[in-house]
């Protein structure tokens, strides 16, 4: 969902600019490549796809551009906390190719080349949704866009029903409206969020 006026909607340290237009357009191939992606995820857990890509019918699409700019006390401050994405699915482009993005692997973080794709909850568990971070470069500016696709508001975000019976439903079910205000009531502190739906047994 992008509201934008402005016909020009980025001017940044790179000079760069991006129409409202060419935004527009990459917004709706973001979403169709996410649809596929959900639709291959679904096969992948032998489930009917359209269970899961009916949800994202009419979905939350949502862009964040996030600048880094050098800091000579790198190894001391954080670009972005570490956390995990409470979407469906996010895709992130590195717009130039500083590395900056990790994602947490037991007890360790791990540089990784983006376009990272996180599913929360729906999957029962089956995939995990990826904490990570982004780290700052000491000489170098960086820039990413990261687009989160959301399930529609009159859709549930909980375990999808044919994964619970197979296997029992580890998360409760809440509307999506319910998932945003618990969101926006928590701080990013990791997994948290999964902690407020994990069904204890
Ligand atoms: O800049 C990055 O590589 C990470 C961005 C991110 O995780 C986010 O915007 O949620
Ligand atoms: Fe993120």
């Amino acid at each position: 969902m992008v509201r934008l006026k402005p016909k020009w909607i980025l001017t940044g340290a790179f000079g760069i600019q991006i129409s409202r237009s060419t935004l527009e357009e990459y917004s709706s191939k973001l979403l169709s490549i996410s649809m596929s992606l959900l639709g291959l995820m679904a096969e992948n857990l032998d489930v009917n796809p359209e269970e899961l890509t009916s949800k994202f019918d009419d979905c939350i699409q949502g862009m964040r551009m996030n600048y880094y700019p050098p800091c000579v006390h790198a190894d001391k401050v954080m670009g972005l906390a570490p956390h995990s994405d409470a979407t469906g699915l996010t895709l992130l482009i590195q717009i130039n190719e500083v590395e900056g993005l990790q994602i947490r692997k037991d007890r360790n973080w791990v540089p990784i080349e983006p376009i990272p794709g996180a599913i929360i909850i729906m999957s029962n568990g089956e995939y995990s949704n990826i904490e990570h971070r982004a780290v700052v470069n000491v000489e170098k500016e960086r820039l990413s866009i990261a687009a989160f696709h959301s399930p529609n508001m009159e859709a549930n975000v909980g375990p999808l029903p044919d994964l619970a019976a197979k296997k029992g439903a580890k998360y409760k079910t809440i509307g999506v409206e319910d998932f945003l205000k618990l969101i926006v009531s928590r701080k990013l502190d990791g997994k948290s969020l999964l902690d407020h739906l994990r069904i204890m047994h």
